[in-house]
Formats: C-alpha cells, structure tokens, sequence
C-alpha cells in the first residue's frame, strides 16, 4: 500500500495503557468506526505485540511504529521487515522523536519500505530535517517539534511557520512526498489548521488515546474537514 487518500489521520498508540493489548484493540475499532463514518483516512501505528490481533480484527491499516535497519540472521531483540509484512502492516514510522535513527538507518528503512510497497513515514523536527528527509523519498514526512509532543498545544496553531515552511520545502526537494504534521494535535480547529497550512494529514497520540471518549475526540478531530 504505496498509496493512500488524504487527508489522513495516523494515530501513534505509543506504550500508554490506554492504547495498550485488549485496549489497543478498542481504539482501533474506534478509529475503524470513525472511518467509515466519515470516510476520512485513519492508520493506527500500533506496539509491534499488537499488530497482529489489530490486523485480524479491524480493516485499517496499521502501521509499526519502528523498524530496525537489519537483513535476515544474527540480530537478538530486533524486528525483522519480512515479519512485520507477514503480520499485515501498511507502512511503518520512521525516526520518531523518541525513537531517533541515523540518517544511514533511515535511508536503509526508507529504501526497504519502497522496495516492499510499504507506507514509510519519517518524523523530522523542524524544516531543515524535514527537507533532509524528503530527499530520502519516503511516503509522508511528519514535522513535529519535540517541545510541544504531549504538550496539549497544538503545532498547528502555536507554530504554524513550522508546517508551512516544511510544506514548502519539501515540495522543492520532492515533489514526491506529502507532509503530515504532529504534536499537541488534538481538536478540530486543530486539523483544520494544519490542513489550511498545506499539511495532508495529522500525526497524534495524546489528545485522543486520553480522551475520556476517544470515538467522540476523533469525531471533534475530523468535524471541520
Ligand atoms: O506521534 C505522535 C506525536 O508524537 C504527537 O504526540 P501528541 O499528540 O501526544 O502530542
């Protein structure tokens, strides 16, 4: 799955307990619901123990959250591409804040996902990385500055000369590659905003995953698209 209609909505599970095992699974069925609903694009990028069961019982595409830059044999405690594909995921993240990567490992990842049809989705930190990125020909890239990543203020509003100026430089180095963008992300204005600024989509976690209804927060997240 190389490609995918935007807007999109990639929700990062992380490690909360809210979004962890039989929880995971509830909230991607949310996110499924969601989706059909509205018809808006909604990924779920998923602990690498739930990717399987999410899978099996939801039809959105679930990506890992990270893949290791290792090719088949001696490699204790990392996770090898194949299975993942085996397991049924779409794409993967790339180069989360926490849980950065050389600039060779991306290369690496990037180059296997495209080689494999799989989405790749490089999370940089500002415009010049992002431009770095881009040149690198993955699917998406995500600008999300570090401060605000769980911060409740949203990138989109509070920065915004970050995402346009990401959308804008990445379209020079590569025409190729949409932006998303993330942190702090988790009202309707708030998507709108990002989508007003050029962005494709949104890359969040926090504002929907502690929500006290996660359903009713991502139906407020998509409600002015
Ligand atoms: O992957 C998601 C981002 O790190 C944003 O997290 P957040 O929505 O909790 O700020």
């Amino acid at each position: 799955m190389s490609k995918i209609k935007t807007p999109i909505v990639i929700l990062n599970f992380k490690t909360y307990l809210e979004s962890s095992g039989s929880k995971a699974l509830n909230l991607a069925k949310a996110l499924e619901s969601v989706s059909d609903e509205t018809g808006i694009s909604m990924i779920a990028a998923v602990q690498t123990v739930d990717i399987n069961r999410i899978v099996e019982e939801t039809n959105i595409p679930i990506l890992a959250q990270s893949i290791d830059a290792i090719s088949p044999g001696g490699h204790t405690g990392s996770n090898l591409i194949e299975n993942f594909i085996e397991n049924g995921i779409s794409g993967t993240l790339i180069n989360h804040s926490e849980n950065r990567l050389t600039l060779a490992d991306i290369d690496v990842i990037v180059k296997s996902t495209n080689e494999k049809n799989l989405l790749s989705v490089v999370c940089t930190n500002n415009v010049s990385t992002s431009m770095a990125a881009a040149v690198l020909n993955p699917s998406f890239v995500a600008v999300e500055p570090p401060e605000l990543i769980g911060s409740g203020i949203s990138v989109s509003q509070a920065e915004p000369e970050v995402v346009e100026g990401t959308v804008l430089n990445v379209s020079n180095a590569n025409k190729d590659v949409k932006v998303l963008c993330g942190a702090g992300i988790s009202t309707g204005d708030d998507m709108k905003a990002a989508l007003d600024l050029g962005a494709e989509g949104v890359l969040l976690a926090s504002g929907i995953i502690l929500a006290e209804n996660p359903k009713t927060a991502l139906l407020d997240l998509v409600s002015k698209i």
